[in-house]
């Protein structure tokens, strides 16, 4: 009988507790009048499995084509498409912070870096330091962009001398990103020469392929402390069960662990190097940068060893695979069939750049590039429809706000996505077509889908490099295209690429590895 009344009053606690869970989120939370599915908004699992699918974006795009620009994705987030939203969220002197909850998954070292930064003032303090070395005036000019030029002549060399490797483009791109990238952190020094064929720098990427990452992101998100147990665990009998009901987050501990070896690897060689006052180009970067801000010499805070490595760990990882993966996309939209007339008039337009200079120069300078519209408008046009990071950034604020009219309760998670920023149809007629002309009209007319373009966030935490992405980029497609045209193999014609996953800026899963051909004149 004790057992029965026991049981009893336990159940009525349970239903008890249900129903004041359901009429708080579906009737008395401030978040109730904001438009949405219920089941959304009674429990968070909803969106982690489509998160767990990899439709998370997709998803919360079509809610808004359903709901309009505020929908409720759970119970405690909203996501927004409007640009009053996006000012708000992101723009000058928001109170929205980057919320670890869901950064922390890019933790590097377990320390706080940039891209982790929940305080403004901490982030602001940083981002001072790091700044320069990737603004815009410093990579269009010596030693940054003849480093650019060269990496790009090394790729055009990769064609000519080992065409399989340059056009399996998820491998040939990554090696142009990650010569790039480390020369910027590094210096000359400490930069790989994947691009040349080194094989232990080719070999930092290799897990960057694997299959298993955006699962492991999704545990190492939604059950940490299961994720940590199930990976560390060294009763190999426990593990061979986690492993037998498919319950293993992942098969290595990180993709990216490679990067972040080497970084770390790099890191310890170089950090005695005397920090001059004006280092040579050999010495320069980001992490020498850092050096002198904890010397003094840049009136920095001083950091820590761990805390610089983890500085230099996170850019290689920011600058790799996001522009890798837009080139890629690029050189893919451009040799569909359908898009001929597009890449015949980017040949056009680096063929003149090309003959009104007298120079022999056969890389086309960075600064040059910079300038081309028609380049320029492809870049964008890319960047719109394949954004590497389409997906939902996260904020979170301390205090209640209005948004959009809506009361937001602090601590309630609100975002935006570029992946519906850029298909509004109001803004963007037939947002999913692929067309670089819409970049071309008067800047009048180009105003909005200005404003709308959101590849790169905005505000204070908007992408510090930016320009060195635009550069490398928009350097290596006139480079191509100056030489050769391309094409694909045939079974890539009927793809739909977009990376809408928020751990992995890989392709979609529907996109196999992409090959163009590069074909001489
Ligand atoms: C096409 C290339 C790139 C795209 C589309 C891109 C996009 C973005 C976006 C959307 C964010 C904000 C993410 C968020 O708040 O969740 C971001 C931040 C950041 N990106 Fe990039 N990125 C690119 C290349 C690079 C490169 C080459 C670097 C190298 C330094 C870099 C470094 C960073 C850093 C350090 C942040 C954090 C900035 C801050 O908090 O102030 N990115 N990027």
């Amino acid at each position: 009988m004790p057992l029965v009344l026991a049981s009893s009053i336990v159940a009525a606690i349970g239903v008890a507790l249900l129903f004041s869970h359901v009429y708080w989120t579906l009737i008395a939370s401030p978040l109730a009048k904001i438009p949405g599915p219920n089941w959304f908004f009674l429990t968070s699992l909803r969106l982690s499995w489509e998160e767990f699918q990899g439709t998370r974006t997709r998803t919360i795009h079509r809610l808004h084509q359903q709901y309009g620009p505020a929908v409720r994705i759970g119970p405690n987030e909203v996501s927004f498409n409007s640009l009053s939203a996006l000012r708000q969220i992101y723009g000058a002197g928001s109170p929205f912070g980057r919320p670890s909850a869901f950064y922390r998954i890019f933790s590097m070292f377990g320390q706080t870096s940039l891209f982790t930064f929940y305080s403004s003032s901490d982030h602001a303090a940083r981002k001072k330091i790091m700044s320069q070395v990737y603004s815009k005036s410093a990579v269009l000019k010596s030693p940054v962009a003849d480093s650019i030029q060269s990496k790009t002549k090394q790729f055009i060399d990769l064609i000519e001398s080992d065409p399989r490797t340059a056009s399996d483009l998820v491998r040939s791109l990554h090696f142009f990103s990650l010569d790039n990238m480390t020369w910027m952190v590094f210096g000359a020094r400490g930069a790989t020469k994947a691009l040349m064929g080194e094989l232990s720098d080719r070999q930092i990427l290799s897990d960057i392929e694997e299959p298993t990452a955006r699962r492991y992101s999704w545990f190492q998100l939604h059950l940490p402390r299961y994720t940590r147990l199930a990976m560390s665990c060294s009763f190999s009998h426990l593990r061979s069960i986690i492993d037998a009901f498919g319950l293993l987050p992942g098969k290595l501990p990180s993709a990216y662990s490679g990067l972040q070896g080497f970084a770390l690897a790099t890191f310890n060689t170089h950090r005695s190097y005397k920090t001059s006052a004006s280092p040579p180009a050999s010495e320069s970067g980001l992490m020498m940068r850092l050096l002198h801000a904890r010397t003094g010499n840049s009136g920095g805070k001083p950091l820590s060893n761990m805390e610089i490595a983890a500085e230099c760990a996170d850019n290689l990882d920011a600058g790799l695979k996001t522009t890798s993966d837009t080139l890629m996309f690029a050189l893919w939209v451009l040799s569909l069939p359908q898009h001929r007339r597009y890449q015949e008039r980017l040949i056009m337009e680096v063929k003149d750049a090309k003959s009104v200079r007298a120079s022999d120069m056969s890389i086309l300078p960075v600064d040059v590039c910079d300038r081309l519209p028609f380049l320029d408008a492809i870049i964008k046009e890319t960047l719109r429809l394949y954004a590497p990071i389409a997906a939902s950034q996260p904020r979170t604020s301390t205090q209640d706000t209005t948004i959009d009219s809506y009361h937001i309760p602090a601590g309630t998670v609100v975002s935006c996505q570029a992946f519906s920023m850029h298909r509004n149809p109001a803004v963007y007629p037939r947002p999913n077509t692929f067309d670089p002309d819409r970049w071309l009209a008067s800047d009048a007319e180009t105003a909005e889908i200005k404003r709308w373009w959101w590849p790169f966030s905005s505000g204070a935490r908007m992408c510090l490099g930016m320009h060195f992405a635009l550069a490398e980029m928009k350097t290596l497609l006139a480079a191509i295209y100056q030489t050769y045209s391309t094409n694909l193999r045939p079974d890539f014609e009927n793809l739909s690429p977009t990376a809408t996953s928020r751990f992995e800026l890989v392709y979609d899963d529907s996109f196999p590895i992409a090959e163009v051909r590069f074909i001489s004149p």
